[in-house]
């Protein structure tokens, strides 16, 4: 068992709690600071992780650790699905998705509400679809919260997964380690009003059981025809799995 990797290591508070105060902290700059940190590659990213559902066509989506909404807005425009709920543990991250939903005339499409992956406000069996995109390495609980998705997945609906991993092969993996360890804490420290969050990524991502670690354990919750797909050296991964 990793360890336990949390925002901010002096608190009594639980991960879920600090997880939760961290996107309150940075909900107003979270979208700028993702797209200028990644200098915009997220963007594509998040298209190739939505295609993973095209040929599904899932009418009913649930995106899990929604933030502000970048994701379902990205599934809404390629997959064109009938509805997306968002759940998300942070406030301030859905003020922010409400918002963007408001001014995109969306509101009838995708709603937010506050939950917790671990304990998702919905009966069984109830989605076509899931996605997280950078959810899952903030869970409190990683297991807990991937069969939780399981459990409100229909059966043979599909799950999809887009979180960062660690590029193995030379010299990707030196670079991704220098600009994750000083350019990404920087950043964060000039834009954010919480630098700590800029420094809890790489240790987040660090700690983090990616790959084949990663689908053992979608395995061991009872997900079929598990996958993993490495995008960019390695830099995210895509990991698909079916109820
Ligand atoms: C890095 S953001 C990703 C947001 C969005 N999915 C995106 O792609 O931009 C991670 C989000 O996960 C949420 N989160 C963390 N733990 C969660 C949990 N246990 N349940 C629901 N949301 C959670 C955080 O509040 C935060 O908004």
């Amino acid at each position: 068992m990793s360890k336990t990797i949390t925002p901010y290591h002096d608190q009594q508070a639980t991960k879920k709690e600090q997880v939760a105060d961290m996107f309150n902290n940075i909900s107003k700059t979270y979208d700028f600071l993702n797209h200028f940190m990644s200098l915009g590659i997220d963007i594509i990213w998040r298209k190739k992780a939505i295609n993973e559902l095209k040929k599904d066509k899932p009418k009913l989506i649930l995106d899990v650790a929604t933030g502000t909404g970048d994701f379902a807005f990205e599934a809404l425009s390629i997959l064109k699905p009938e509805k997306i709920i968002g759940v998300d543990i942070s406030r301030g991250m859905l003020d922010i998705a409400e918002q963007k939903i408001a001014k995109r005339g969306l509101s009838d499409k995708f709603v937010v509400k506050l939950g917790d992956s671990e304990k998702l406000p919905f009966e069984g069996a109830e989605f076509d679809a899931v996605t997280v995109a950078y959810g899952v390495r903030n869970f409190e609980n990683l297991e807990k919260g991937l069969a939780d998705i399981n459990r409100v997945l229909k059966p043979g609906g599909k799950v999809v997964v887009l979180e960062f991993s660690k590029p193995k092969v030379f010299p990707v993996k030196q670079l991704y380690n220098f600009y994750f360890s000083y350019i990404t804490p920087g950043i964060g420290k000039l834009f954010s009003k919480d630098a700590r969050a800029y420094s809890y990524l790489p240790e987040s991502v660090a700690a983090f059981p990616d790959g084949p670690s990663f689908v053992a354990l979608m395995d061991k919750v009872g997900f079929k025809n598990t996958k993993c797909r490495p995008l960019t050296f390695g830099i995210c991964s895509i990991y698909t799995g079916i109820k």
